[in-house]
């Protein structure tokens, strides 16, 4: 037999590796790869166990694109095989053997059962379970969300399930800061790759975030991001270094004046961008920063977006909008409107509650079908009138549990040196920053003042932020080297590495730094709670620049409540600031999310004030206080309750938890795991409660289990263990370890045939039992993930050797139990009597499952029509307001339910497994 390259031969010997392709010839030998299981093979030719895969017609073959076609004609051109077939469509379709999918049964359960080829019955119960796991998992409310090694919080496990859910998600994830916006993000980004819905995904944010995104998506959610930066991106020579990986972390600052780098990562392809710190993307309507504009490209080839900010008002109003437009740009596509719209937000809420308390309101928008249930109303209300459904806001007042934050002011003279310079305004809140050299350290009173605090403070860790790299990178010296104060400096200037470095010295419990000083970059995005002493150096000119510091503090884990210290210069603009955000804002003690609207309010009389002091101030202050008073109650009761519903749902939350503890709690996944490891030789042992260590054992399997090295691994079922435990894998369903198990389950023969004998009390010895496992088989290109409405749904069904269905009567826990091993002898010559019977039985069995199917078809049918049918009905009325929503949006989506339905209904039954049981 010749070898050419291209051809398709599977491995008689190992039947697992799925079909192979053959990629090198050499004279004595031969080379396969088997994309199945990501392998090369290479064989002497003399004695390959290779037999040519070569279909009929009337065969069911599947292409790589996820096609099936019924085989019409087959060909030979230069010695490779061209098929030809009619699709679903009843299309013709040529391919040639290359594009085979490489994932084929080339043996069915009846056919090893017949051939004497068995499993063992634990294997065949392990198939079963697996089986029927996974299409639980797939059902699951909260499938893809129970994996992530975090606390179960109401407010993130509502926004990852709404969110995660959605098909191409596009969302501005604004909680308040500190409160998860990383860890959400994480949840949908996991949940979008397990369920499929996404494989490639790029985040872009800071450099000073980069290490830390890294971290808690491998801790947290076991994602291997690769972190891209010029370096690496100069070591890699051929092709687009983009499409090498499909989890990729880059700063947006690597793409600045390069459009080279700009058009190779559009070029990529990408299923969800996501963008953290968003409001630094530059925008005003003339002209939209060159990074509005990459991200805007990157919004136009990737079908799901995510953009992450605290403060998404902080450039202000028409650049909020702008952000929302590159999410939904049919729902906001006139600023003008947009505006006028957050003016009726507050009779938009009153609706809401109305609908809410079961009367429909008189004044309804008119684009509304009044005889929709209340529930559905209220979401239209939302997204056509309200916020949206692309902006998820979650506050600290709505979330709770948060500690105090505790204002100290400390005021300090001004020094004979500082008195005459003072220039600009600036240089008057920053006063040091006229100087050249370190001298103003000496005379600076808050200097000293902040060595005294510090030493009074030890060992409690303390966190200085002051606004400029200059002022940052001198105070460190000057604690280091004249004070003797362990002290770290984290600045722009320093490379992403060595900022993680100083990082890391601080949170150091045992002999790291007592403080780390940072400039302004260290006060966005990073988590600094194991502290709870913050000294502000000086203030911002910027209310929610002010919200960022402190909510390095004040955040999802902080233990004490947050000691906020200002050292300010008495009788100076420094005062003057301070007086107006403690007083006139009260943002020490209460983050609000109007701060940008609130200065630009008052932003002339503001710095008036700063330039001089006169008495006119404190009636800036009562004005920005009764303001500030107003804005907060206008939120609350308007825009801010809006979104809040948009947020947050108690009761759904609590059901997703409800159903996440009981998945976790009781022995079922441990137990699997235990049948996982027994079957592919995993050695365990106890070592605490919940709590096992895996060790390869000499009798594997297969080479290698995943997650488990040669060193073993420690894991854990319990949540709480594994919040304390970093060491330990977080074993959970979602765990990449159970879910590459299963599918080495799914994907070999593992199991799917079996043999055994059972004693039945009033059955006589000698009856024929056929216990069969079909799932539905649906063969549709990922793209239109037609899985999320025809899960696995296994089948089970057992025939006696009458043909009458006992399923419910013993179920297949119960054979489990009773069920014993034959001898292969035996059983081989019991498999030779009971040929024909089996034949027959499998007949009947089959037939019964494809009435069950049927059902199951229409089912699905129905629920994606309702399911894409609301979509589609959301898009034309949005359309009826919105010209610029594209008759192709709509057709495309038409065509998308056509798609699935045609692909719903040519689904069939797979036999998964099959175990013949014989009564003594
Ligand atoms: N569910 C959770 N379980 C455990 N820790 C959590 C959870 N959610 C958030 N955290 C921790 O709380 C801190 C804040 O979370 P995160 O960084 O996601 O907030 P953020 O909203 O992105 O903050 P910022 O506005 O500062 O960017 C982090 O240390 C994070 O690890």
């Amino acid at each position: 037999m010749e070898y050419l390259i291209g051809q398709r031969w599977v491995s008689h010997a190992d039947a697992q590796l799925g079909l192979g392709v053959v990629v090198e010839v050499e004279p004595r030998r031969i080379t396969l790869s088997f994309p199945a299981v990501g392998e090369e093979r290479t064989y002497a030719i003399e004695n390959a166990p290779l037999t040519r895969l070569r279909f009929k017609v009337g065969d069911h073959i599947n292409t790589v694109e996820g096609v099936e076609l019924v085989v019409t004609d087959v060909h030979e051109q230069h010695g490779l095989l061209m098929y030809t077939g009619t699709d679903h469509h009843e299309e013709q379709i040529a391919v040639s053997e290359l594009e085979l999918d490489a994932f084929v049964q080339l043996t069915t359960p009846q056919q090893r059962l017949l051939n004497g080829h068995f499993d063992k019955n634990s294997d065949f119960a392990l198939r079963v379970a697996t089986l029927e796991h996974t299409d639980r998992l797939q059902r699951s409310p909260a499938s893809g969300l129970m994996g992530s090694r975090t606390s179960l919080l109401h407010h993130q496990l509502y926004i990852a399930n709404e969110v995660g859910q959605r098909h191409a998600p596009r969302v501005l994830l604004a909680d308040e800061v500190g409160l998860g916006k990383t860890i959400e993000a994480g949840m949908i980004i996991h949940q979008q790759l397990l369920t499929g819905r996404a494989s490639r995904v790029l985040v872009l944010l800071p450099p000073s975030l980069m290490h830390q995104w890294l971290v808690e998506m491998l801790r947290r959610f076991n994602l291997h991001f690769a972190l891209f930066d010029i370096d690496r991106l100069a070591q890699m020579d051929e092709g687009n270094p983009f499409e090498a990986e499909q989890l990729v972390l880059c700063s947006m600052e690597m793409f600045e004046a390069n459009d080279h780098l700009q058009q190779l990562a559009l070029d990529a392809g990408w299923d969800l961008v996501v963008v953290d710190e968003a409001h630094h993307l530059h925008w005003s309507e003339d002209e939209p920063g060159e990074d509005y504009r990459f991200v805007e490209s990157l919004s136009q080839v990737s079908p799901g977006l995510l953009l992450l900010t605290a403060t998404p008002e902080q450039i202000g109003q028409a650049s909020h909008f702008a952000r929302l437009r590159l999410l939904d740009p049919s729902r906001f596509h006139d600023l003008e409107a947009f505006k006028e719209q957050e003016l009726e937000y507050r009779q938009m809420s009153a609706m809401a509650d109305a609908l809410e308390a079961g009367t429909v309101p008189e004044d309804l928008p008119a684009d509304l079908d009044r005889s929709l249930p209340a529930g559905e109303l209220v979401n239209q209300l939302l997204d056509r009138h309200g916020t949206g459904r692309v902006l998820f806001r979650n506050t600290r007042a709505a979330v709770e549990g948060f500690p105090q934050r505790i204002l100290h002011r400390h005021p300090l003279p001004v020094p004979e040196e500082y008195a005459h310079a003072q220039v600009d305004l600036i240089e008057r809140l920053h006063p040091e920053l006229p100087y050249y050299d370190d001298s103003w350290l000496d005379f600076d009173p808050r200097v000293e003042w902040l060595v005294k605090t510090l030493k009074e403070l030890r060992p409690e860790k303390v966190l200085v932020i002051c606004a400029h790299a200059t002022t940052a990178v001198a105070l460190e010296h000057y604690l280091h080297m004249r004070a003797g104060i362990r002290s770290s400096a984290f600045y722009e200037g320093l490379s992403i590495i060595e900022r993680d470095r100083a990082a890391a010295y601080f949170a150091d419990e045992t002999n790291g730094a007592q403080t780390l000083v940072c400039s302004e970059i260290g006060s966005e995005g990073r988590n600094f709670q194991f502290s709870r002493h913050l000294i502000l150096f000086d203030l911002p000119m910027n209310p929610d620049l002010l919200e960022q510091r402190i909510g390095r503090l004040d955040r999802i884990g902080q233990q004490h409540d947050v000691e906020i210290h200002v050292p300010y210069l008495e009788g100076t603009p420094q005062e003057t600031l301070l007086d107006w955000y403690d007083r006139g804002l009260d943002l020490f003690r209460d983050s609000c999310s109007a701060g940008t609207m609130i200065l630009e309010t008052f932003r002339d009389r503001l710095v008036e004030q700063l330039k001089t002091r006169t008495e006119a101030f404190d009636t800036l202050l009562v004005d920005s206080a009764d303001f500030t008073h107003r804005t907060r109650e206008e939120l609350r009761e308007g825009r801010d309750r809006l979104i809040e519903r948009n947020s947050c749902r108690r009761d759904v939350a609590d059901a997703l938890i409800n159903e996440i503890e009981g998945l976790e709690s009781g022995d079922t996944l441990e137990n699997y795991l235990e049948a996982l490891c027994e079957a592919f030789g995993v050695d365990q042992e106890f070592h605490s409660e919940q709590t096992l260590i895996l060790r390869p054992s000499e009798h594997m399997l297969t080479g290698h289990f995943p997650y488990v090295g040669d060193e073993g691994t420690t894991v854990t079922f319990s949540r709480d263990k594994a919040l304390a435990r970093e060491d330990m894998e977080f074993v959970t369903w979602e765990h990449p370890m159970i879910h590459e198990a299963m599918d080495m389950v799914h994907s070999t023969e593992l199991g799917n045939a079996a043999l055994g004998t059972i004693k039945l009390k009033g059955v006589a010895a000698g009856t024929m039992l056929l216990e069969a496992l079909f799932t539905v088989n649906c063969v549709a290109p990922k793209s239109l993930q037609v899985e999320r409405f025809l899960p696995l749904t296994p089948m089970r069904l057992l025939v006696d050797a009458r043909g009458k269905e006992l399923a419910n009567l013993v179920p297949h826990e119960r054979l489990n139990s009773l069920v014993e091993k034959v001898k292969k002898p035996t059983a081989l010559a019991i498999i030779k009597q009971v040929h024909r019977e089996v034949d027959a039985k499998m007949s009947l069995a089959k037939a019964q499952a494809e009435v069950r199917l049927k059902e199951v078809l229409t089912d699905a049918e129905n629920l994606m029509r309702s399911e894409l049918g609301a979509e589609l009905a959301r898009l034309e009325a949005l359309r009826e307001v919105n010209p610029s929503i594209r008759e192709e949006e709509l057709e495309n989506l038409r065509y998308r339910i056509e798609e699935c339905a045609i692909h719903i209904a040519h689904a069939n039954l797979q036999l998964q497994a099959l175990r013949l049981i014989i009564t003594t």
